[in-house]
Order: C-alpha cells, then structure tokens, then sequence
C-alpha cells in the first residue's frame, strides 16, 4: 500500500491541503473556502471553527479519493500567522479570531514601541504593528477585560486546528516569534515582555519544533475523515516560514514573493542580527536554527478580491486578469494604491485607505483592473527596494500564491521588480512546505535538501522585458509618492 504526506495550508481565505507521494508527485489537492468577518472599518475576524470544519472536509475529499490505495504517514501545518485565538480553561473558544490584518490595535502596537523602546526589537526581532498578537492582547486587556481575565491559552490559527485533531495545545517558534513575545535569540518565551505588559505567563503555549511529533488523529477525527489512526502528526510553522521552504528558499540567494491574501517578500538569513532595526520584520524559521526576514503588504491578492467582488462579482480572477492584459503598461495613468486595510511594510499605517489617482475621461473598465494589478505590484516593489536599500544580493525571485497562477501577472512581476522570475511549477508553496515538513517528521528524507531537491519543482524563468522595466521605474517612482500625498487626508478622514 502507498504511503502519502498531507500538507495542510491554513491560509486566509481558504483551507488547502495537497496531498504527495514520496515522489514529491501530488496526488490530490482540496480547498475548502471561509469567510472573513469584517464587523467594524478595520475589523477582519474569523471563527476558528470554520478552520477547522474546513480542514476536517479537504481531508475527507482526499480520503474518498485514495481510499484502499494508500494510507497517511504524515500530516503538518502551515497557517496564517499572528490571528489571536484564545481559549478558557475549559479550551473552549472565548471570542472569534482577530486576524493578522485587523488594524484596531494601533494604539496598542504605538504604546508597545514608545514604551518598551528599542529592546522590542532586540528581544523578538520585530517592531510592534498592528497585526501582531502582543498588541491584541493589549486591546483585549483593555477593551475586553472579562475576555481577557477568562484566557487560560493563545494560540495561532494552525495551532487551533491541530490541538482539534490531538487534543495537545502547542505553538512553534516560527509562529511564536510573530506574536512579539519570544526572545528570539534564546528561544523561550520573554518573561521580561510579559511582565512588562502584565500578559500571564501560563496563557503562552508549550513551544516546540516545526518538524516535532505532536501525536495522532483523534478518533472522531478519524471517523469523519477517514484518516488513518496511525497518521502521525507534526507540529508545522508560520505560513512565510513554510512557503520558504516549499519554495527551496534555503541557504540560497533567491528571495520568494507570494501574493495570497497579504503580499509578502522574503530572504533567508543566517542569524536574527540584521540591518533592518524593525523595518523588516524577523522571524525564526521552521528549521532549526535558521532564520528569515519580510517585508508584508496587508492587503495584496485580498486588493484585487475586494476589487472583483465589489464591481465585478460575476467574473472570475482569470477574467479580470484578461481585461488587465487589455489595457497597456501603466493603465493610461491610473494608480491604485493597496491599502484598503492599512499598511504594514513599509509604513505601518492603520489609517491610511486605498485609492485610485488619476482617472480621466478615457479611463475604461481594463484600466482600472489593470491599475489594481500593477498597485498591488508596486506595494511588493516598496518591499523589495528594503532589501536593495541594505546591499542584499537578489538572484532570481521565487512567486508562489493564488497570483501566481496567471502567467500575465508572472511577466507583469518580473518587468516592475526588473528580475528573474521563477514560479513553482504548483503555486501552493505553503501546502508543498507543509507536506514537506511532514516529510522530514516521518525521516523520508534524511536531510533538508535531499529533500528539497524531490519536492520543489519550478518552472522556467520568466526574464523582464528591460524596456518594460525602465518603464515601469517611472511608473513606480510616482507611485512611491502617492503614500505621503494622501496619508493626511487619510488622517483627517479619521475625524469626520
Ligand atoms: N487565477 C488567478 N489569477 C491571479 N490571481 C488569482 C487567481 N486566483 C486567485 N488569485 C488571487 O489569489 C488570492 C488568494 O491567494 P491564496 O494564496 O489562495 O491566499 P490565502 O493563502 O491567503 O488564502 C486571491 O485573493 C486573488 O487575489
Ligand atoms: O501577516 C502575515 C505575515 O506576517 C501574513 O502573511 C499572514 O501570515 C497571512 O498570510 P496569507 O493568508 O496571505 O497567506
């Protein structure tokens, strides 16, 4: 009987599992969608147990599908990162999940920074923002004083699911340095931190490793999934950390570009003593001892769902990518900057909204479509430009998410960044990093790299157009200027 890996990706707006063979041949791949509740301007809530009913599903499809064939050796995670889920001692849910793109924290993440100082930075790697989980916990304290008196455990979203299917409560340490409490050189949580901001100590999960056994399916689990009681499973990582390693950005001078919900650019790096003081966030990696650096626009792919489902919501992305392609590089002029949630990198702005500049009378449909794709591109570009500002050698750049799947946007990429562009031959990189790490939990392989080099299939690389390019700087270069042209109006919308 075969054997098989499950990778399961907890992203925003869906659960993806896929399943793989020892091959790195991916036998099936299941999605399971959810909503996000947006309460409030600035809101974006979920309930884990859509998480994991969605999960439960994927996986059922899979098991019909392989059923008597094979069975499952291994199972890990991937999951969005920094969303607060909070449990009571009896490990019921006390409240929904508050998202890693939810901006009502900025109070919180301005107190952390102003009164904590620059030992924010040298205990976890990071800055406060918005979306982190420290300042969550600050706004519950505050807003939600019973909510915040009944938490017996945090945790992040992929550990939600998984104590669903163990019964064990754990969180690893490439999610937990996203929750600003980790002293990230000494691999514990910070006791300094918690004291400082009053958080208890007992409301901070075990800490374990990505690729550490954590224990079986439960057997309700099993009964409504099918699954194998023998399925061992792994504790997993941050969703950034194992799309890294999905995309074999390990040891290597290619950084990775995803475009799901938020829009992330990251590189490997070889300690948590960087050059980017906090502008760039810092986490531990879901290897041990190796580390990552990113950048993160809140809303990318969520740009351009908000843009279809409000004014286009009969079409699919493949139609609003086509009508993009219609329009010409630049979209006669028109600009739309990607910060219908705030902005994270490089400007950490809770208040700042998103617009459109430069709409004329010969301003079509295509345009604005077209606009929404190239501001979302140039959001990355700001990223990018981080890491050239600070002399980081770029080779090729790996794009992987629901944006990879157009070949358009692929070439659109490669033109504005003017690199390489080399995208997986399946754009699921969190869902491959996941069955991976499940991999390397089982000893399929016996180091990181053999097993890289079976799982990480890419295609050819996409080469920028180099009149494009110099285009597109010129493009960019306005676009760089529209933050700080309408970041006090943004402000002053605040009070109306
Ligand atoms: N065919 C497509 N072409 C280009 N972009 C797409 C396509 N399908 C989905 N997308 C984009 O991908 C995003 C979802 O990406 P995904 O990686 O699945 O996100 P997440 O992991 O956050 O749930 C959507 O918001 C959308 O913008
Ligand atoms: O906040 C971050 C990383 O710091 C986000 O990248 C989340 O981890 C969500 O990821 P996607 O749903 O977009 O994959």
């Amino acid at each position: 009987m075969e054997r098989y890996v499950l990778g399961i990706d907890l992203g925003t707006s869906a659960v993806k599992v896929s399943c793989l063979d020892h091959s790195g041949k991916i036998i099936d791949q299941e999605k399971e969608n959810y909503p996000v509740y947006n309460s409030a301007e600035g809101f974006c809530e979920q309930n884990p147990n859509d998480w994991v009913q969605g999960t439960l599903e994927a996986i059922k499809k899979i098991m019909i599908k392989i059923r008597n064939l094979a069975k499952i050796d291994g199972i890990s995670f991937s999951g969005q990162m920094h969303s607060l889920v909070i449990l009571d001692k009896n490990k019921e849910i006390i409240r929904p999940a508050i998202l890693w793109n939810d901006g009502r924290t900025a109070t919180e993440a301005k107190y952390i920074n102003e009164n904590f100082g620059k030992k924010i930075v040298e205990i976890t790697g990071n800055k406060a923002t918005a979306g982190f989980t420290l300042p969550k916990l600050l706004w519950l304290q505050k807003n939600e004083p019973n909510n915040f008196a009944r938490i017996r455990y945090f945790m992040m979203p992929k550990d939600y699911v998984r104590y669903k299917m163990t019964g064990k409560i754990n969180t690893d340490y490439s999610d937990a340095t996203g929750t600003i409490m980790l002293d990230i050189a000494h691999d514990c949580w910070s006791n300094e931190i918690l004291n400082f901001f009053k958080v208890p100590r007992y409301y901070c999960p075990e800490l374990v490793n990505s690729t550490d056994f954590i224990g079986f399916p439960l057997h309700e689990v099993c009964g409504k999934t099918g699954l194998n009681q023998d399925a061992k499973i792994f504790a997993g990582g941050g969703d950034n950390a194992v799309a890294a390693i999905g995309s074999g950005i390990l040891n290597s001078q290619n950084i990775l570009c995803s475009i799901g919900t938020s829009g992330v650019v990251l590189a490997d790096e070889k300690s948590p003593h960087t050059p980017y003081e906090g502008t760039l966030q810092m986490e531990h990696h879901a290897i041990p001892e190796h580390f990552y650096s990113m950048g993160v626009t809140l809303a990318a792919g969520e740009s351009l769902s908000w843009f279809k489902n409000t004014f286009f919501p009969q079409k699919s992305f493949s139609d609003l990518l086509s009508m993009a392609q219609e329009s010409n590089l630049g979209a006669d002029k028109l600009f739309f900057t990607p910060y219908i949630n705030g902005e994270r990198t490089p400007y950490s702005d809770s208040f700042i909204r998103g617009s459109f500049t430069g709409i004329s009378n010969t301003s079509t449909k295509n345009d604005f479509c077209r606009a929404v794709i190239e501001g979302i591109t140039y959001s990355l570009q700001d990223l990018i430009s981080i890491y050239e500002q600070n002399n980081k050698t770029i080779y090729n750049i790996i794009s992987i998410g629901g944006g990879a799947k157009s070949k358009f946007w692929l070439k659109l990429q490669a033109d504005v960044f003017g690199k390489n562009i080399v995208a997986l031959k399946n754009e699921q990189g969190p869902g491959i990093g996941a069955a991976m790490i499940a991999a390397m939990g089982c000893r399929w392989f016996k180091d990181w790299n053999s097993c890289i080099n079976v799982f990480v299939k890419y295609n050819e690389i996409i080469a920028p157009d180099p009149h494009n390019t110099a285009l597109y700087q010129k493009y960019y270069h306005l676009y760089h200027k529209i933050y700080n042209s309408i970041a006090p109006l943004a402000r002053a919308a605040t009070r109306l």
